[in-house]
């Protein structure tokens, strides 16, 4: 199956078609306190508006209540959730009840014998990504190699220049992106976002450079 692409920390309609229009299949959000990119659910539910019916539209959350977590990806209109931080079990089967999850941990949480386990329901879909979301800072893949869970998707420090090789030591099903993509913060560079969706589903064509 191919890779799926997600360009995250989207801010505006001109973003938003600039990703879709790369090829990438689904948008992030962000909606955590404090970040950079962080927008409201009427400009995310403008943007996704823009794109047409495929592709998806994914609502970031780290450290959010419950209540505020479904009111926002409700009023944004997103197609899935994507969780960041410490959760409870309860907490993630109630948002998987609304919407499909991308639960993030940490490469430190597969080393706790139950973190997959967890996750182990319809919907929920577990992403690696670094201690520091948004940071840039690739995760040792190599050293993930023998622990990394099948289906999942693999974020942390990815770009044009290194998804390629990501995709080929861990064959993630989806890879995510944001702060590499961008101008500055909240401001996407269209020439990073064409080349990292190319180079994403490029990664695992034979005739693709090495
Ligand atoms: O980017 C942020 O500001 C952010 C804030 C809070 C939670 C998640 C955030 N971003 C997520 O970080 C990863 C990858 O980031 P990077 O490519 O390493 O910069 C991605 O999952 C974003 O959704």
């Amino acid at each position: 199956m191919r890779v799926r692409v997600k360009v995250c920390g989207t801010t505006s309609v001109h973003d938003a078609v600039l990703a879709a229009e790369a090829g990438a299949d689904a948008l992030g959000f962000i909606f955590a306190p404090g970040s950079k990119r962080r927008v409201t659910p009427e400009v995310a539910r403008g943007a996704g508006l823009n794109v047409g019916p495929v592709v998806a539209r994914v609502g970031v959350f780290l450290g959010q209540g419950l209540d505020e977590v479904l009111r926002t990806a409700e009023a944004a209109r997103v197609s899935t959730v994507q969780l960041h931080g410490p959760l409870s079990a309860l907490y993630l089967s109630e948002v998987a009840r609304y919407h499909p999850v991308l639960r993030v941990l940490r490469p430190a949480d597969l080393a706790e014998p139950d973190a997959l386990e967890a996750l182990a329901q319809p919907g929920v879909t577990p992403m690696l990504d670094a201690p520091e979301p948004g940071g840039g800072v690739p995760l040792d893949w190599a050293a993930l190699r023998e622990v990394f869970p099948p289906g999942a998707w693999l974020a942390g420090g990815l770009g044009p220049q290194n998804v390629a090789q990501a995709i080929r030591a861990l064959r993630p099903a989806g890879v995510d992106a944001v702060s590499r993509l961008e101008a500055r913060p909240g401001v996407k560079d269209a020439a990073q976002v064409q080349a990292f969706v190319q180079a994403a589903q490029g990664a695992t064509d034979p005739s693709y450079p090495q």
